[in-house]
C-alpha cells in the first residue's frame, strides 16, 4: 500500500504503554506522545502526522480528519473503534486498525470479577467493613455454581467469559445472531434468542460492540422481562443498556445487581442516577486495564502501524483488506504498475468509465489481487479527482456504481507476468496491459490493440494516426518548431493484422508538457485520428 519515503511521524494522543513509542522509534518513525489535549489542540497539531495512535480518550471526528492532511493510519490500541469515524476516515483515505485480541482475556477476567463482586456484594461489604462496621448479616450472597449465565455477544471476549464461567460450573447460554451452531457446540454454550436468554439467565454479561442493532439491546422492556433477581454485567460499551430503566428496576428489586464498567456518556456526571443505588457497582472503564493487556495492545498497535507506514503491510484494518509485511514488497511493483495503467485509462477515457476488468496472468496470478485492484482504481480516479488513494478508491468506485471485476488467468501468456486493465464506457472499450521486467521495472506492453513497449513516465502524448509514409517526419517537425524535445518515441501497428495502411499508435515522451496549441497543431496533421496529452 502507500509507502512513505521520508521518516513517518506518529502522534500517540492517549496514555499508552511506553513500549509503543519504543517500537515506533525502532521501526524508523519519529514519535510524539502528547496526551490530554482538547479537540481544538489536536486539530491544530494533527496536520504534521502520518500516524495517530489512540486508546479510548481521543475521539477522531471528521473535523479532526479534515485537519489531518498527512494522516495515513489511525491505530486503536484496543478493540472498540466507536471513537473513530470510520466512514469519514475511509472517505479521506485513512486506514483504521485495531488490536482485536490484545486485551480480550483481561476484559473477560474483569467481567468475571464483576460477576463475582455482584454475587457476593464485595465492594459495599469492603467499604462498610473498612469504615469500622462488621455488617455480616447484611451481606447474604448467592453461589454461581449451577446458575445460568446469559451471554449477549459470543465473540472473542464472550467466548473467554464462557470458558471461565464453565470453570465456575455455570451453565452458559448465548444470544448472538452470528454464532454458528458448530461454534456454539465448540464453546459448549446453548444458542438461544434474546427473549429466551433474559427469561432464563440468573446472570447476564454483555460482549457486543455498540452498533445501531445493539444500542439499548437491554431496553426497559427487555429488562422487565428478565428473571427476577437477575444480575447484569456490562464490560463492553455504554449505550447497550437503558441506564434509567436499570436504575428503576434495581430500585424495585426486580434486578438484584448491576455492574457497569462502561457508561453511555464517559465519564458519567457526578450525579448519575445509578450512583448510590443499592446493588449497583461500577468501575471507570477498566476492562482493558492490566499491565499485560496494555503491553500487548501497545506493542501490537505500534508494530501494525509501523508495518503500514514503513513497509505497506496491513493487519487488522477495519476499512481495507489485509496485506502482510512479507507480501507488501512483492506487491509494490504491481501496485505501481496498477496505478499507472489505471491512470492511463482514466486519462484516455475520463470519468465516463462504467466498468473495469482487471486481469492478472503469469506470476501476477499468484498474488493477492485486492491491493492491485485498489491501485488501478486509485490511479484511474486520481486522474479525474483529487485526494484519491488506495483506501478510498474502492469505496468511491462502489458509490459511483462502477462495475469492477477481477480475473485471474492460470494460462501462460507471452509475458512472464501481465496485468491487463479493460475500461468500458457506454460507447467504447479501452484495453491496456503492462508487465514487469527484471521483477520491478514496469512497462506498458499493449495499448489500443497495439504491441508497444514503453515506460509510462513524465509528460507523454498518445497519437492514433493512419499509417502512411511521412507522418513521423511531420509530427517531429511540428514538435521541433514549437521547441518541444522528444525524449522517447514508441510506435506500433494495431493488432491483430498489423497491416500496412491501417492505424498506428504512437507514444512519445516529451521533455515538457505540450501546450494546447501544440496539441491542436498535431491534431491538424494529415491522417491524425486522436491526440491526447498524458502525464504520469
Ligand atoms: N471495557 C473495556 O475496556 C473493553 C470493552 N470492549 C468491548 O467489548 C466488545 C466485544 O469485544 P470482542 O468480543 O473482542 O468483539 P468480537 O467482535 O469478537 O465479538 C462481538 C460479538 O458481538 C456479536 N454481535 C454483533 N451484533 C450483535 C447483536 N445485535 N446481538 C448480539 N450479538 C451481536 C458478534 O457476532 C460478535 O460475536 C468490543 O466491541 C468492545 O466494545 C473490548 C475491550 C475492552
Ligand atoms: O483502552 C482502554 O482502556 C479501553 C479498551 C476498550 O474499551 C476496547 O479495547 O474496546
Amino acid at each position: 500500500m502507500e509507502q512513505i519515503m521520508t521518516k513517518p511521524k506518529v502522534l500517540i494522543s492517549d496514555k499508552m504503554d511506553p513500549n509503543a513509542a519504543r517500537i515506533f522509534e525502532e521501526r524508523g518513525c519519529d514519535v510524539d506522545v502528547i496526551t490530554g489535549e482538547t479537540p481544538e489542540q489536536l486539530i491544530a497539531r494533527i496536520g504534521e502526522y502520518d500516524g495517530l495512535a489512540i486508546r479510548s480518550s481521543t475521539t477522531v471526528t471528521d473535523e479532526i480528519l479534515a485537519a489531518a492532511t498527512n494522516l495515513k493510519v489511525i491505530g486503536r490500541a484496543g478493540i472498540g473503534v466507536d471513537n473513530v469515524d470510520i466512514p469519514k476516515a475511509s472517505a479521506r483515505g485513512v486506514v483504521v486498525m485495531n488490536t482485536p485480541f490484545g486485551n480480550s482475556i483481561t476484559t473477560a477476567e474483569h467481567a468475571i470479577a464483576m460477576l463475582l463482586a455482584l454475587a457476593r456484594q464485595i465492594p459495599e461489604a469492603n467499604t462498610r467493613t473498612q469504615a469500622g462496621e462488621w455488617p455480616k448479616k447484611d451481606f447474604m450472597g448467592v453461589e454461581v455454581t449451577g446458575k445460568t449465565l446469559g451471554l449477549i455477544g459470543a465473540g472473542n471476549i464472550g467466548a473467554i467469559v464462557a470458558s471461565r464461567a464453565q470453570g465456575l460450573r455455570m451453565k452458559v447460554i448465548a444470544y448472538d445472531p452470528f454464532l454458528t451452531p458448530d461454534r456454539a457446540v465448540e464453546l459448549g454454550v446453548e444458542k438461544v434468542d434474546l427473549g429466551m436468554l433474559v427469561q432464563r439467565a440468573d446472570f447476564i454479561t454483555l460482549h457486543t460492540p455498540l452498533t445501531d442493532e445493539t444500542r439499548n439491546i437491554l431496553n426497559r422492556e427487555r429488562l422487565e422481562q428478565c428473571k427476577p433477581g437477575v444480575r447484569i454485567v456490562n464490560c463492553a460499551r455504554g449505550g447497550l443498556i437503558d441506564e434509567l430503566a436499570l436504575k428503576d428496576l434495581l430500585d424495585s428489586d426486580h434486578i438484584a445487581g448491576a455492574a457497569l464498567d462502561v457508561f453511555a456518556k464517559e465519564p458519567p456526571a457526578a450525579d448519575h442516577p445509578l450512583f448510590g443505588t443499592p446493588g449497583f457497582i461500577c468501575t471507570p472503564h477498566l476492562g482493558a486495564s492490566t499491565t499485560e493487556a496494555q503491553v500487548n495492545v501497545a506493542l501490537q498497535v505500534a508494530e501494525q502501524m509501523a508495518d503500514y507506514l514503513v513497509d505497506g503491510g496491513v493487519t487488522n484494518a477495519l476499512n481495507v483488506p489485509s496485506l502482510s509485511a512479507e507480501e507488501a514488497p512483492r506487491l509494490r511493483p504491481y501496485i505501481a504498475l496498477g496505478e499507472k495503467l489505471g491512470s492511463l485509462v482514466g486519462q484516455l477515457e475520463g470519468p465516463d468509465v462504467n466498468s473495469l476488468t482487471i486481469e492478472v496472468e503469469g506470476a501476477a496470478a499468484e498474488l493477492n489481487m485486492k491491493p492491485i485492484t485498489a491501485a488501478v482504481l486509485a490511479g484511474m480516479m486520481r486522474s479525474w479527482s483529487d485526494s484519491i488513494n488506495m483506501v478510498n478508491a474502492p469505496i468511491l468506485a462502489k458509490e459511483r456504481g462502477l462495475d469492477v471485476r477481477e480475473v485471474r488467468h492460470g494460462r501462460e501468456g507471452n509475458y512472464h507476468t501481465l496485468l491487463r486493465v479493460t475500461a468500458t464506457t457506454g460507447t467504447r472499450k479501452r484495453e491496456v496491459a503492462g508487465s514487469l521486467f527484471g521483477g520491478s521495472e514496469m512497462r506498458l506492453v499493449e495499448i489500443a490493440g497495439t504491441r508497444i513497449e514503453t515506460d509510462l513516465d513524465g509528460h507523454m502524448i498518445y497519437v492514433v494516426n493512419e499509417d502512411a509514409p511521412g507522418f513521423i517526419g511531420r509530427l517531429g517537425s511540428t514538435l521541433g518548431e514549437a521547441g518541444v524535445n522528444i525524449g522517447n518515441f514508441h510506435l506500433g501497428r494495431r493488432l491483430p493484422d498489423r497491416h500496412r495502411g491501417g492505424d498506428a499508435v504512437l507514444l512519445l515522451t516529451l521533455d515538457q508538457r505540450p501546450t494546447p496549441e501544440v496539441l491542436d497543431a498535431i491534431c491538424e496533421l494529415e491522417g491524425v485520428k486522436k491526440v491526447k496529452a498524458l502525464s504520469f
